[in-house]
């Protein structure tokens, strides 16, 4: 196996930012299977600016900034899971889900669960603010509940030791380390907050 997943609590929570990171740190290519939303840059074009590194292009490309299942089904398609097997690459696959672990590709199956199709080593995305707690053990019990292997969490945000320490402990993961707000967000101070990332452990499980 070389792919990676990169899941995360809840949508917009840094989860891009962060495959970004990984993506330049192991030199992967990275993959958005599904994106719902093209106003905005999207997050194949964030990392390729954020990481300099290739990526593979989206096997859905949807309209509407919603949940996949929805964004599909507002231009009248549904998702084929058969369409989203993993890619082979030469190299680590860096692939990002979209929102968190429970969010629909289709309306029999969520995310998590094409996660533990692909049996692919999962990363858990989390902010570090208050709230994180209930999310990130839910996260957990939802990936583990579908026979995903997480490798651990990695923190978004500022530092909160009591709670990333309670989270480590009661929920029996592996703190992967945490990425500052970053001001500004650029390829050099991205590469530099990210070397406090345990790169070690998730490229371990690869
Ligand atoms: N560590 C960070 N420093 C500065 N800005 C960040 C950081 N992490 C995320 N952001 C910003 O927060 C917003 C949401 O982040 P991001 O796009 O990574 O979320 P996401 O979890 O990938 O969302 P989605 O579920 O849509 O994929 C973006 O504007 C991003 O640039
Ligand atoms: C549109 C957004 N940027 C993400 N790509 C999709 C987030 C889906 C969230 C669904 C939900 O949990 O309600
Ligand atoms: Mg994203």
């Amino acid at each position: 196996m070389n792919a990676i997943v990169i899941t995360g609590t809840d949508t917009g929570i840094g989860k891009t930012v962060f495959a970004a990171g990984l993506t330049a740190a192991l030199n992967a290519t990275y993959w958005k299977p599904v994106q719902s939303g093209l106003e905005e840059a999207t997050d194949t074009e964030q990392v390729a600016r954020l990481s300099g590194r290739p990526a593979l292009p989206e096997a859905y490309r949807l309209q509407l900034p919603a949940s996949p299942h929805l964004s599909a089904e507002a231009e009248g398609v549904e998702i084929d899971p058969n369409r989203l097997a993993l890619p082979v690459t030469d190299g680590p696959l860096v692939v990002e889900g979209a929102g968190g672990v429970m969010v629909p590709l289709t309306r029999k199956l969520f995310y998590r669960d094409m996660f533990a199709r692909w049996q692919a080593p999962v990363v858990l995305v989390a902010r570090t603010q208050l709230g994180t707690i209930n999310h990130t053990a839910m996260s957990l019990m939802a990936l583990r509940d579908a026979g995903c292997s997480v490798v651990g969490v990695a923190f978004i945000g500022a530092p909160e030791p009591d709670v990333e320490d309670t989270i480590v402990q009661m929920c029996a993961t592996t703190h992967l380390g945490r990425l500052p707000h970053l001001s500004p967000l650029t390829p050099e101070t991205l590469t530099t907050a990210f070397a406090k990332v345990d790169t070690a452990t998730i490229k371990a499980a690869l």
